[in-house]
């Protein structure tokens, strides 16, 4: 019997806690880690990659993944939508400037309520959807002088005209890493690069993540990425191929132990079917409403405390 796919996350998330270096991280929480990761999805069986040894919130993970080809860099979208995922990074900045002790719920609520509280308390910087789909584009004037221009580059746009125009290109790439605006992102970009390949008909992607939480982040980014080839294929009219993941830091926090013990005794099941409800116009009209999980049967949601 051909092993489950899902196996190299188990064997990775336990490789990583008993093999892995433990290491001092930004969030002071301490992770032990792997550097140098690496993991293979077929997508050509009509498949997705949706981890099934715990309840992945998939909808979650899809909305997130519409937010970002929107352009948008403010949580409101996402908290309307009922998406909690990136409060904690702007409510952390807000609580340290201001000494407010304000709980999550009041957090979103006011950045619901209040626009001028959105626009100022609510904004992540220049992240990901910014990169993607606007990156600042300057055109040089008189007097060694630059100007801004309106619109910046939509990577996501480009991608497609180029997967369409010129299918061999060794070029089919997209990155959020804008090296002069990392400082002003609330976190630089995990999932930062990906690249794409045409051959015979089929659409392969590689992820480059440079830092991967496996317990928390993994899930929705191998899923995402899976949906990314979707998208870009059903545009394009090519068939999704596989998908390519690799890790650079690649860790698990010293806090999630019981999540590996827990999910690393579980038995995989069959990974979900994935289909479109209908084609969208590009890759800015897709709705949650359009992306069909069929058969997915995890095993019971693990909670795990995230690392700010
Ligand atoms: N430490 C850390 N891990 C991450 O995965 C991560 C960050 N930070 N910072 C930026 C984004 C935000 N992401 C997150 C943040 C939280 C969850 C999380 O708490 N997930 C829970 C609940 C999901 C739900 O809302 O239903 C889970 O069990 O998956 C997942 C991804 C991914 N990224
Ligand atoms: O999509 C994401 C976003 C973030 N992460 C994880 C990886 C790390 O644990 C933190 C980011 O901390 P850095 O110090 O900036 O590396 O968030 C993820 O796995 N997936």
């Amino acid at each position: 019997m051909t092993t489950h796919p899902e196996q190299q996350y188990l064997d990775a998330m336990r490789r990583a806690w008993e093999e892995g270096d433990e290491r001092v991280d930004r969030t002071g929480v301490g992770t032990r880690a792997l550097f140098g990761v690496t993991m293979r999805f077929d997508l050509s069986d009509g498949t997705i990659p949706l981890i099934t040894t715990k309840k992945v919130a998939w909808k979650v993970a899809v909305k997130e993944l519409i937010w970002f080809l929107s352009g948008d860099t403010n949580i409101r979208e996402l908290v309307r939508q009922k998406v909690h995922i990136w409060t904690d990074w702007p409510m952390a900045k807000y609580v340290k400037a201001t000494g407010d002790a304000i709980d999550r719920a009041t957090f979103e609520q006011r950045v619901i309520d209040d626009d001028d509280f959105a626009a100022k308390w609510g904004d992540l910087g220049p992240v990901y959807g910014k990169q993607w789909v606007d990156w600042p584009r300057y055109t040089p004037v008189e007097g060694g002088l630059f100007r801004k221009e309106e619109r910046g580059v939509n990577q996501i746009a480009d991608l497609v005209t180029m997967i369409r125009d010129n299918p061999t290109s060794r070029r089919l790439i997209f990155t959020g890493w804008n090296v002069p605006h990392l400082g002003e992102m609330a976190l630089p970009p995990c999932h930062m690069t990906y690249q794409y390949q045409v051959a015979n008909g089929r659409l392969h992607g590689i992820l480059y993540q440079r830092s991967c939480d496996l317990g928390l982040g993994f899930p929705f980014n191998i899923f995402e990425a899976a949906l990314l080839i979707r998208m870009l294929a059903q545009q394009t009219g090519l068939t999704p191929g596989e998908l390519v993941w690799m890790g650079a830091d690649t860790h698990v926090y010293s806090n999630h132990g019981h999540l590996v013990e827990e999910q690393t005794s579980r038995e995989p099941r069959a990974f979900p079917k994935f289909s479109f409800a209908r084609k969208p116009e590009s890759m800015f009209d897709y709705k949650l409403e359009d992306f069909v999980v069929d058969g997915y049967d995890p095993h019971p949601h693990i909670s795990a405390p995230v690392a700010v």
